[in-house]
């Protein structure tokens, strides 16, 4: 996920060498140097002294670790003033109020829910702050992930597991549906090239007209649906195999995972 934050900053404009990136193996750095030109770094404390923004982009488990290695530096005070650094968590699941306990009071801290679009501009992400903290904290973690795609502010934490669901994970249902219409047309006798060419030209399609109407996804399904025509015979079968109810139990394990996640 770090990769496609990174990609989508540099598109937007962002210079690489004002990107630094800390990972264990020496395998990940060398490839974000050879993909981005970004500078990289082994120890995750290079992070503190060279940015203002730091995003904490590895898996919920290893977030308390890293925390405890930035702390230290984090706490420190230059000329009797602790530096204000702004922190971003991607971590699924982790609440504000359990990564904050782990960094010193001075860590202004933005937890976010990214998704995988943000490679090409294109992201989705959700975003909370609890009512305290600083206006400018607010307005960077806003600006960073507007240059990646559109961000949506959630007023209550609890919502942050929907938009795991709805967002976060997302993209992966998107991905597997397509997936599924291409094995059907080529078992229906297309070639692979136009079955797949039909099926994301057809989605992109769909999704742009969606999202320029004003009319709702309902009722731009009715006008593809001839009464008594093929797109009724379809829907049909989606709808026989309870394909709202299938949705709803897919999305409701993966907010189930992130609640899991808050708990470690
Ligand atoms: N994948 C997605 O679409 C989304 C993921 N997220 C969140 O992003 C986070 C990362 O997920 P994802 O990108 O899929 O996972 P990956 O496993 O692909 O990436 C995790 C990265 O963390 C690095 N890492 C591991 N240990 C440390 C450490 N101690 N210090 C610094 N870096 C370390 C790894 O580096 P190395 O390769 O060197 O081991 C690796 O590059 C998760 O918290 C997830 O919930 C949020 C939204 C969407
Ligand atoms: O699957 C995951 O846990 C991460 C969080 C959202 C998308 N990928």
């Amino acid at each position: 996920m770090a990769s496609a934050i990174i990609r989508g900053l540099i598109k937007h404009g962002h210079r690489s060498a004002h990107i630094l990136v800390c990972a264990p193996s020496q395998r990940t750095r060398s490839r974000l140097v050879q993909d981005f030109n970004v500078r990289v770094h082994s120890d995750n404390s290079a992070a503190v002294a060279f940015a203002d923004i730091i995003i904490l982009a590895v898996k919920p488990f290893i977030v308390p670790l890293v925390c405890d290695e930035l702390r230290p530096l984090l706490g420190q005070v230059n000329n009797g003033r602790s530096e204000q650094k702004l922190l971003i968590s991607i971590a699924a699941g982790l609440t504000h109020a359990s990564i904050s306990d782990k960094l010193p009071q001075n860590v202004q801290l933005v937890c976010a829910m990214p998704n995988l679009p943000t490679a090409i501009g294109k992201g989705l992400t959700g975003l909370f702050v609890p009512g305290h903290l600083d206006r400018q904290a607010v307005d960077d973690a806003e600006q960073l992930m507007r240059a990646v795609g559109d961000t949506v502010w959630l007023e209550d934490e609890q919502q942050m597991a929907s938009i795991v669901a709805t967002a976060g994970s997302s993209p992966a249902y998107f991905f597997l549906f397509l997936e599924a219409m291409e094995k059907a047309a080529i078992a229906q006798g297309l070639p692979a090239k136009t079955a797949s060419k039909a099926v994301l030209q057809s989605a992109m399609g769909a999704v742009s007209m969606a999202m320029a109407s004003k009319e709702g996804l309902a009722n731009l399904r009715h006008q593809v649906t001839s009464p008594k025509g093929t797109t009724e015979q379809a829907v049909l079968a989606f709808q026989h195999g309870d394909l709202d109810a299938l949705v709803a139990r897919a999305m409701d394990s993966a907010a189930r995972r992130a609640k899991e996640l808050a708990l470690g």
